[in-house]
């Protein structure tokens, strides 16, 4: 739990509790002194955190454990100060929660230093961008929509369209090859798959120099809503004090804009559009302008996002949608098809796909399949109908890239191949931009589309010919 920092603390009674949410005031306390937004209080061993101030000088809280058992006129203890989260080489090679505190079975983390996890985001003149491509060896997301280094990457994607498990591949292809650190955060998913990822990382080797921070789904809303901000605050330090590099991944940022929206509704804010809470923007710019790079580090991110009911005009969606650099889309169709990872190759973008940063090969190759995917899409009406025979000779030509591409698009994944039976694979960009290029340049081709779908790169036989 987070330590106090040396002030007076003052002594509060609890005069209203209902769902999460508390409100404490402090006898005899001018209202300067008192607690002020974003404090944490203590009701017995129960966190809260002030979230505003109501009529009559009360101070509502949102309670950041099970608020059961808070009775009214119990003590309230101030600690003069906000919530506090270890910083350092010390959190390496944890399992921690919001406070910080350990979830991996061992001693606390001995941090020389505890630091509010409400900070402000890097001054827009501090900041840089490096237009520098991370490679992931994932064929479709690499060709396009390239994730950028220092960037942010969202993956998109209804219920179980997976989601977790390309975010886990893409842990696998780069955690192990990133010189900095890797920071993951877990927010309102289930608990089995963090401590699944956990057991990987240790079999992987690389949780030493590793984070994991997990707010999952049985935790009450105000933890989900804050966790989000301890692991930035642990990131800022690598960055700004170590001058080093990290990853951070985020699993599932929706859940942190449904926290908020918890709160507001307990908070007894009207709700705004579709029912979210009124400041969703804010809440949510609060968090994403933090994850920031500047001269002294850069912190990449790539962060799952939930997309509620497929639809893709959801604000939070939207909003989330708008502060990224590269948005890999995952289509429920084509998962329903059995083409994993299943990006949606027309609706995913990147800032980086332009000759200036990818190279002018790279982009025209790219631009090719999209085109062409695009036509098929377009056919597919007139197939349904009257079937692939009426179509002319250049549009079955089309037809047969469309589909050997789709197929391509396809890769095995190391993080599922227990349940697949194969192993993963890793594409090099080089293998991809070949294997895209010789299909796009072929009108007949000899082996079957099956023969494309789940490998890696062509066999080299075919990349000649
Ligand atoms: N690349 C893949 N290869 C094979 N199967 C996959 C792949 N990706 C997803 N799946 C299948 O889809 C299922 C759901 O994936 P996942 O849990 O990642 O979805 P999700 O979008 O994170 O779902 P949720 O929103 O429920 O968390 C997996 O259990 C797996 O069976």
């Amino acid at each position: 739990m987070a330590d106090a920092p040396d002030k007076a603390m003052a002594e509060g009674r609890v005069v209203a509790a209902r769902g999460g949410i508390v409100d404490v005031v402090f006898p005899g306390v001018s209202p300067g002194d008192g607690p002020h937004i974003d404090d944490l209080l203590y009701a017995g061993d129960v966190a809260l955190q002030v979230m505003s101030f109501v009529e009559g000088g009360a101070a509502r809280c949102i309670a950041l454990a099970s608020a059961r058992g808070i009775g009214l006129g119990a003590v309230v203890r101030a600690t003069g100060g906000p919530v506090m989260a270890p910083v350092g080489e010390a959190v390496l090679g944890r399992m921690l929660d919001v406070f910080g505190a350990p979830i991996d079975g061992l001693p606390p983390p001995v941090a020389e230093e505890r630091r509010s996890i409400h900070r402000a985001p890097p001054r827009l003149s501090d900041r840089v961008t490096r237009a520098e491509v991370l490679e992931t060896g994932i064929k479709a997301i690499d060709l396009l929509a390239p994730i950028e280094r220092g960037g942010k990457t969202g993956l998109f994607g209804g219920a179980g369209v997976g989601k977790t498990v390309l975010l886990s591949e893409l842990i696998h292809n780069t955690v192990e090859h990133h010189h900095g650190v890797s920071l993951f955060c877990g927010i309102g998913e289930r608990s089995r798959e963090a401590e699944e990822l956990w057991r990987e990382m240790g079999e992987a080797g690389v949780r030493d120099r590793m984070v994991m921070l997990f707010g999952q789904m049985n935790e009450s809303p105000g933890v989900r809503f804050l966790v989000g901000k301890t692991a930035l605050t642990m990131a800022e330090w690598f960055r700004d004090d170590r001058e080093q590099d990290v990853l951070l991944l985020i699993d599932n940022v929706f859940r942190n804009v449904q926290a908020g929206s918890e709160v507001s509704g307990l908070m007894g804010r009207m709700p705004s559009r579709v029912g979210y809470q009124p400041t969703l923007a804010t809440e949510l710019a609060t968090l994403q302008e933090r994850i920031a790079s500047t001269r002294r580090g850069a912190i990449t991110s790539i962060q799952a996002v939930y997309v509620p009911a497929d639809d893709f005009t959801d604000p939070a969606a939207a909003h989330i949608f708008s502060h990224l650099s590269a948005s890999v889309v995952l289509s429920r169709k084509r998962a329903s098809e059995g083409l994993y990872p299943a990006v949606d190759p027309l609706a995913s973008s990147s800032v980086m796909l332009t000759p200036g940063v990818v190279g002018q090969r790279h982009y025209d190759i790219a631009r090719a399949v999209r085109r062409t995917l695009a036509e098929y899409e377009d056919l597919r009406d007139i197939i349904a109908m009257l079937g692939i025979e009426e179509l002319s000779a250049h549009d079955r030509a089309v037809v047969a890239r469309a589909r050997r591409l789709e197929r391509f698009l396809t890769q095995p994944f190391a993080t599922v191949s227990a349940s697949t039976g194969e192993g993963g694979e890793l594409v090099p960009l080089e293998g991809t931009l070949a294997g895209c290029e010789t299909i796009l340049g072929q009108t007949s081709f000899e082996r079957p589309e099956s023969d494309y779908y789940m490998i890696g790169a062509l066999p080299d036989a075919e990349a000649a010919a």
